[in-house]
């Protein structure tokens, strides 16, 4: 079959864009700003307002009109409210964000000003004097109304809320996010304790569950036995957008994933990248929804780092076009060190940065975390190698939710 073939040993790059281009942007929706977090955005963000919306006071001090001293009008300009035009010689007390009175307004800082005892009249200790425009913030500084802010596909951040809210939405127009189910296999695997008796500790669960919700909504997380039938179920019966497994992907005596997937009637997409660690991640169509929606699966490899190779190769490409969001972009570096590579394969290297070199951190094998956990990102090592003081692209880890 040559679709078959095509899907084997995809190499890396082709492989992201296989998984990105299998997913199509899911419906917008209408989100109020704190449901909107993590989702992307729809439509570019344009700003409603200015920013700021007033010239106001960047400073709490005096507003002054024209040369001083000045004489003090009773009462302050506070930060909320309108006041009125003030005349030359004339100030009143201001706070930081207080709107300015309309004019040729002036701030004198708090601690630039003296009140006269004898005259009452506020003097400029500096002795210069305030220019209009000092200590001020300027109307439309920031943005003008109609002004674009962010583009369609920003993911929408604490900050973004932050903006968004300044800029006067109530709302914001999303893309659904896409529903994901992590399935883990392995019978060895235990939930608790040190590993014992042949059996290891499940580390994939806790570390993957909180990178996906960073662009999926996980609506189901369980473990299922080493068998071909409670994995046919899994993935026959599942309401998720994408189905994400762990181990099974290889030809040992209990991997039953291709099996599985052939008797679904599933498409491979990718059956199997050029790059280590995670060679046998597969990325497949399984049988539509109930409901027609088109569903994907996404085979992580049991060997920990493999699997996080996976997530950043098929499964957030994957996600970021189903949510919408913008394609991830690498970070220009340069090897701090020699990278090792593969003859053949791209390396997925556990690296730091530091001002822009890529180190290569130690314990990056393909069963090891202590390396990814000290981490910045993947250096993407092209077959070969390379030298210190080569450039290096380098891909961030997953964002997460808590
Ligand atoms: N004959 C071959 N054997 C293997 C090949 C191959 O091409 N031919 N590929 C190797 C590569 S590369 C990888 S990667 C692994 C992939 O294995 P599976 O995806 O089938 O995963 P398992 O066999 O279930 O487990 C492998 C390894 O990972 C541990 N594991 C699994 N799940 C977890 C988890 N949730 N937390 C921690 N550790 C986990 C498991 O105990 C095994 O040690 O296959 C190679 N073999
Ligand atoms: O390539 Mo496997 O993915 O050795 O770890």
């Amino acid at each position: 079959m040559p679709e078959h073939d095509d899907a084997t040993d995809v190499p890396w790059a082709r492989a992201r864009a296989l998984a990105r281009d299998a997913g199509r942007p899911l419906p917008r929706l209408h989100r109020e700003l704190h449901d909107a977090l993590g989702h992307a955005l729809a439509e570019p963000l344009t700003a409603l307002t200015d920013l700021p919306p007033f010239d106001s006071s960047a400073m709490d001090g005096w507003a002054v009109a024209g040369p001083g001293p000045w004489r003090l009008r009773a009462g302050q300009a506070l930060a909320g409210t309108e006041p009125e035009p003030l005349a030359d010689g004339v100030a009143v007390g201001i706070a930081t964000g207080a709107q300015l009175p309309p004019g040729r307004a002036a701030v004198l800082r708090r601690e630039h000003g003296r009140v006269e005892s004898a005259t009452g009249l506020l003097v400029d200790r500096t002795a210069t004097l305030p220019e209009p425009g000092r200590d001020v913030r300027k109307r439309g500084q920031e943005c003008q109304v109609g002004e674009p802010l962010l583009p369609a596909g920003t993911t929408v951040t604490p900050a973004v809320l932050g903006l968004a809210a300044a800029a006067g939405y109530d709302r914001l127009v999303v893309h659904r996010a896409p529903t994901v189910e992590l399935l883990v296999l392995g019978d060895e695997l235990l939930d608790s304790g040190s590993p014992r008796g042949g059996r290891v500790r499940d580390a994939l669960s806790p570390m993957l569950a909180p990178w996906l919700r960073g662009g999926a909504e996980v609506i189901g997380r369980r473990r299922i036995p080493d068998a071909a039938e409670p994995l046919h179920e899994a993935l026959r019966d599942s309401a998720a957008d994408v189905v994400i497994t762990t181990g099974s992907t290889a030809a040992g005596p209990v991997d039953f994933l291709h099996a599985t997937l052939a008797e679904l009637g599933a498409r491979l997409l990718v059956d199997s990248v050029a790059v280590r660690p995670g060679h046998p991640m597969l990325l497949a169509e399984l049988p539509r929804a109930a409901d027609g929606r088109v569903r994907h699966l996404v085979g992580l490899p049991g060997n920990p780092l493999a699997a996080v190779a996976g997530t950043v190769t098929l499964a957030a490409p994957l996600l970021d076009a189903l949510g919408g969001r913008a394609e991830a972009e690498f970070q220009q570096a340069t090897a701090a060190a020699d990278l090792r590579g593969h003859p053949r394969n791209t390396s997925l290297v556990p690296v730091e940065l530091r001002s822009g070199a890529a180190a290569p951190l130690p314990f990056g094998g393909p069963a090891m975390l202590r390396g990814l956990a000290l981490a910045d990102g993947f250096a993407a090592v092209p077959p070969g190698g390379l030298r210190t003081g080569d450039a290096v692209r380098v891909i961030a880890l997953p964002h997460s939710r808590a």
